[in-house]
């Protein structure tokens, strides 16, 4: 049924929603399936994400067409043909009536928003893909979002630093991944300290039965004791609280709390959930139980709906902002090209729409009226020689970095691994030649002989200006 009558409005402005502040709008590609046309679906999908379904019901009445979401944007062809990156762009205006707000509180969720916006329109039969571009929200809704209640901001003041600009947290992620029992753990753990800030448990490392949380986290938290002693630092572990039950993940939280907190060190330590495979439940039981602690949103699972090599889902600029309104202190933005995973240079919006105040996206303006920033962590691939392109592309080094491969792969040790990565930052913000800073800087010369073929891609010259460090 063709419902572009009702759930279409063309003639609608832009510039006029957004200043009336009324509605959340939406841009989407939308492929149609063979058969269809593009109103004909586009209006479905705003009829099913709203007050309708595929056919007309009998129970609709005045005020439920008063909230009907609109499609007031549509260029067919915008995209092309491709099978996967085709289709056309198509704007919906949601008004803001449509969200569902806590009984609690009064704030809204982004349970039921996500569920809207992105729901049952992913499997509508009469579209070939249907994929979320870019959201903006309102400022009736952004100030009923609880947004972060800590961030980069209380590490750097935790570090010792200034709380505005304090520059590069170089990090690690233990690896491998799985395997390592307790007393190698906290080894691994006391060998990246000795040069580095921040660790995060890999986003498998839990409660395994070769290395129990309860064994293992007491030796971390003694070994953070002993390295903060040691080097006269401060030192941040990053625990996995990822749980099915918000139960588990308080429990957990609860005794790591109380593990490091016997050293008086509860506050060197952040809460890493992944945010998508709990989905929101996980991340706001985090962050409304332990206010107070670093919320670090891992997002392994995020490829499946926000991989460019799909034409469903999302663009991981909707999931960025999806984390900020949850309120992660922290989430995983990709790489932007420099890492292993898929992104690109042109990502570095990822990063400001967490960090600014107001921000430019791929569709829209958003402001964000006051609420904190969320941290950009950066992470996948990376090491000291990948570092200096990278800050450059984002034009700052005001990040969370965890190299996993990049310490522990560093030939001399996770602590020379560890070095090497401030260097980086030190040479890129100082804005020397990495080669020439490479020779007065043996850690960060020795990422060279450690990652050769990276050396090789990045500075094909390296070896006869450089030669072997040793
Ligand atoms: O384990 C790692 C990185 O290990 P390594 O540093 O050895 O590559 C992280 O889980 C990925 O960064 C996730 O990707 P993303 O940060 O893109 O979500
Ligand atoms: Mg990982």
């Amino acid at each position: 049924m063709d419902q572009s009558n009702r759930y279409a409005n063309l003639s609608l402005n832009e510039a006029d929603l957004i200043a009336g502040g009324k509605h959340l709008l939406v841009a989407y590609k939308l492929k149609p399936a063979p058969g269809y046309g593009f109103l004909e679906v586009a209006a479905h999908v705003a009829a099913e994400s709203s007050t309708g379904t595929n056919v007309e019901v009998s129970t609709t009445d005045d005020f439920t067409r008063g909230v009907d979401a609109l499609v007031y944007e549509v260029d067919e062809t915008a995209f092309g043909d491709d099978r996967v990156t085709g289709g056309g762009l198509m704007k919906i205006a949601y008004p803001v009536e449509l969200f569902d707000i806590n009984i609690t509180d009064g704030q809204y969720m982004i349970s039921q928003m996500y569920s809207l916006i992105l729901g049952n329109n992913q499997g509508m039969g009469d579209h070939a893909g249907l994929r979320m571009l870019d959201f903006m929200v309102p400022e009736c809704m952004i100030k009923k979002f609880d947004g972060p209640a800590t961030n980069i901001s209380d590490l750097w003041k935790l570090l010792g630093r200034p709380e505005v600009d304090g520059g590069y947290i170089a990090g690690t992620i233990i690896k491998p991944k799985l395997g390592l029992r307790p007393e190698p753990f906290a080894r691994a753990c006391y060998e990246f300290w000795l040069g580095g800030d921040f660790i995060k448990n890999d986003e498998p490392q839990g409660n395994q039965t070769f290395c129990p949380m309860k064994t293992v986290l007491p030796l971390v938290a003694e070994t953070m004791d002993r390295v903060q002693q040691e080097t006269g630092e401060v030192k941040i572990f990053s625990a996995n609280v990822t749980a099915d039950c918000y139960k588990e993940l308080i429990a957990r939280g609860d005794y790591i709390l109380e593990t490091f907190g016997k050293y008086g060190n509860e506050k060197h330590v952040a809460f890493l959930v992944d945010g998508v495979v709990t989905g929101v439940h996980g991340v706001t039981t985090c962050r409304r139980e332990f206010p107070d602690t670093f919320l670090h949103y891992h997002r392994a699972g995020h490829g499946a709906f926000t991989s460019y090599k799909s034409p469903m889902g999302m663009d991981p600029l909707c999931h960025m902002k999806f984390a900020r309104l949850m309120g992660a202190s922290g989430i995983h933005t990709g790489t932007m090209g420099y890492g292993k995973m898929e992104g690109h240079g042109n990502e570095t919006v990822l990063a400001y729409m967490l960090e600014r105040d107001e921000c430019q996206g791929n569709y829209f303006y958003q402001k964000w009226y006051g609420m904190k920033a969320t941290t950009p962590i950066i992470s996948g691939g990376m090491n000291a020689l990948r570092l200096p392109g990278f800050f450059e592309n984002l034009g700052h080094g005001n990040v969370i970095n965890t190299c996993g491969g990049g310490s522990f792969g560093h030939i001399d040790s996770p602590a020379a691994g560890a070095t090497s990565l401030s260097q980086a930052y030190e040479c890129w913000k100082s804005g020397q030649d990495p080669i020439e800073y490479a020779k007065t800087h043996n850690e960060f010369a020795r990422a060279f002989d450690s990652f050769p073929k990276d050396a090789d891609k990045i500075f094909p010259d390296w070896r006869e200006k450089l030669g072997s460090h040793k």
